[in-house]
């Protein structure tokens, strides 16, 4: 039992800890682990003036909230550097590679496999964290030890943090409802209602597990925070990026405007391209993920969309579950 009672930690010794990506979530991670007063933050971006080697020395922890497309770059960069393979290395970023298909935690292990790997991942809107608003997160890894320690880092009084041993579910949550928030938008954009709503976003659990699971998640993950937890926020928020394209494109303006728009990371474009070919490779049904595929591509309309999702033949609730 870890005592965090009002950010209290009778238990911590001081630790320093380097985030590489100075985005919104990195900026918003940054603001987290401050809340420590044990915690030495240090925020490095492609910009900073010292180096990553000067940023990352004598880190207990790394912690990458680069954006997918930053992942393999910040690799290559951070293998340049003598880091040593005590330090834990957290992953924060929600997507999946477009040529390997793996996850953002698989990349890290596969250039780093002496160090423990976290998976840090929940609803955490960066906004509403920025604000000081109390959230819950998962940090998640097959090192007990390094999760608890990920856990006694950012536990404080505006953030519960529960730990797993399974990161692959804990990221495949984050970045598979990125394409159902997409599909939430459209929804809420097209003005379905709230019968529509439930109905979405009770049969996107279901097509996150299959793909989730085949991926080599524990079904069990997607019913905790970082999987309904973290499609229930997206999905219901404004403030998702994912969300406002789906809501943009409701309202009849091309992707690109929308792009423009928004102006920052929308992850679930390029994992919708991933989820796709896997589901096709592997057969496996992702009816939502196919119609938010479509329609990204310009193939169909929204409202296309929604019919194609409401006329699919006839079949049992539960006849190709996993559970
Ligand atoms: N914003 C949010 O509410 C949350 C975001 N995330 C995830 O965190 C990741 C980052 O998202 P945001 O910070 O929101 O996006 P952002 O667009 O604000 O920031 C992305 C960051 O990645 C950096 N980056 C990109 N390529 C890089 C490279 N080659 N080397 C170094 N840095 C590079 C950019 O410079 C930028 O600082 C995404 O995967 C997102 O899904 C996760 C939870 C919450
Ligand atoms: O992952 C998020 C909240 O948990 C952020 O969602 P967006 O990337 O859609 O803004």
């Amino acid at each position: 039992m870890i005592n965090t009672a009002r950010g209290d930690r009778v238990d911590m010794a001081p630790v320093t800890i380097a985030i590489i990506g100075a985005g919104v979530w990195g900026a918003a991670l940054a603001r987290l682990a401050r809340q420590n007063p044990q915690a030495i933050v240090r925020l490095w971006s492609r910009r900073s003036p010292e180096s990553l080697a000067e940023a990352i020395g004598g880190a207990n922890f790394v912690l990458s909230a680069v954006s997918m497309k930053g992942v393999s770059d910040s690799i290559t960069r951070l293998a340049a550097t003598e880091m040593p393979p005590s330090t834990v290395l957290i992953t924060a970023t929600k997507g999946l590679d477009a040529q390997s298909h793996q996850t953002p935690s698989q990349m890290w292990h596969s250039a780093f496999p002496q160090n423990p790997i976290v998976v840090l991942s929940g609803p955490n809107l960066s906004q509403e964290i920025e604000h000081g608003l109390p959230a819950a997160t998962v940090v998640a890894s097959y090192d007990q030890g390094a999760a608890e320690a990920a856990q006694r880092l950012f536990a404080s009084n505006v953030l519960r943090v529960y730990a797993n041993l399974d990161p692959i579910g804990t990221e495949l949550g984050g970045t598979l409802k990125n394409v159902m928030a997409i599909a939430a938008g459209v929804c809420d954009g097209l003005q379905l209602g709230t019968n529509a709503k439930a109905a979405l976003l009770t049969r996107a659990l279901p097509e996150m597990i299959r793909i989730g699971t085949h991926l080599g998640a524990q079904a069990e993950t997607f019913f905790g925070l970082a999987g309904l937890g973290d499609l229930l926020a997206t999905c219901n928020s404004a403030l998702s990026r994912n969300y406002q394209v789906g809501y943009g494109l409701a309202q009849g303006k091309p992707l690109d405007r929308v792009l423009a728009e928004i102006h920052s990371t929308v992850e679930g474009i390029n994992t919708v391209e991933v989820l796709v070919a896997i589901a096709r490779e592997q057969q496996i049904p992702v009816p939502i993920a196919r119609q938010v595929h479509r329609l990204l591509h310009g193939q169909i309309t929204p409202q296309q969309a929604v019919r194609a999702l409401i006329d699919r033949d006839l079949k049992q609730e539960f006849e190709d579950e996993l559970l």
